[in-house]
């Protein structure tokens, strides 16, 4: 590995049974670089993520971390108690062992300071998902690891997160890993597109994959009303374990679900 990566995947195949979900996968995380994983339910992204925090074992190939690698993770959603009043600072402190002056810390780089004494319960979506980031800082992580961030959040409150999660790549200078489902509003704040389905569709710069033709076929032309619709046509197809097989010549496949 080089000095600035922390974890290289190489070849990775995940079956679950007879399902391969996850099919030859190589990618690596750098250090100051936010790599961004986008694609249709049911696409593999959660069980990769699963992967690279080692809560999953390949079926084959291998994924490389740096030795004692420290990973901040922040789920996709939390089931809080509404019956157990719970504030944010005692939310913080469940997470990991930190003082309250960690937790001001890391309150601070997501701008909720202020939030520190506030009832859980009592935030709105878009101050909760900035606590949970915060939870996934108090590591002071290497890897940033992020599942939908901007879930629940209005799209201003959307386009705030993402600048502000680049905001804490260059504080921590840590690497991101995130899933998205859109990205039109990662744009700005993603150094690497990763762009899944089951297999990598096609990776790259935000510009290169966008206007790469897997992308449009998946996620339709910015400001078009395809926009929404996760049709994927495709130049191959998968056969019942998820493997890559080819197409006849006048066959389209349907390589993605719809959304
Ligand atoms: N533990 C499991 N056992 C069997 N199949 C699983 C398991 N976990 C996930 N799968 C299947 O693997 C496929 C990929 O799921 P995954 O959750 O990784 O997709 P995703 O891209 O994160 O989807 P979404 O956008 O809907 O969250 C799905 O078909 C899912 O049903």
């Amino acid at each position: 590995m080089s000095q600035t990566e922390l974890i290289k995947i190489d070849q990775l195949n995940i079956n679950f049974g007879e399902n391969r979900v996850i099919s030859d996968v190589s990618l690596s995380l750098k250090r100051g670089e936010i790599t961004t994983l986008i694609g249709p339910n049911g696409a593999g992204k959660t069980t990769l993520v699963k992967a690279v925090l080692g809560l999953l074992n390949p079926s084959s190939g291998t994924i490389t971390r740096n030795e004692a690698l420290r990973i901040g993770y922040m789920p996709q959603k939390l089931h809080i108690d509404t019956t157990f009043p719970l504030t944010v600072e005692r939310f913080l402190k469940t997470a990991a062992f930190s003082g309250t002056d960690d937790q001001l810390d890391a309150l601070r780089s997501v701008k909720a300071e202020t939030l520190l004494k506030q009832s859980v319960h009592s935030l709105s979506g878009g101050e909760m998902q900035r606590v949970l980031l915060a939870r996934a800082l108090l590591r002071k992580p290497e890897l940033l690891v992020l599942d939908e961030p901007a879930q629940g959040v209005d799209i201003n409150g959307q386009v705030e997160l993402y600048n502000l999660i680049a905001r804490i790549r260059d504080q921590y200078n840590c690497a991101v890993l995130m899933i998205s489902h859109d990205l039109h509003l990662v744009m700005a704040a993603t150094d690497q597109v990763i762009c899944l389905n089951r297999h990598i569709c096609c990776s790259g710069h935000p510009e290169q994959v966008s206007s790469d033709p897997s992308y449009i076929e998946l996620f339709g032309v910015p400001g078009s009303e395809n926009l929404a619709l996760y049709s994927h046509h495709h130049n191959h197809q998968h056969n019942e374990h998820g493997d890559i097989v080819p197409l006849a010549e006048d066959q389209h496949s349907n390589c993605g679900g719809h959304h």
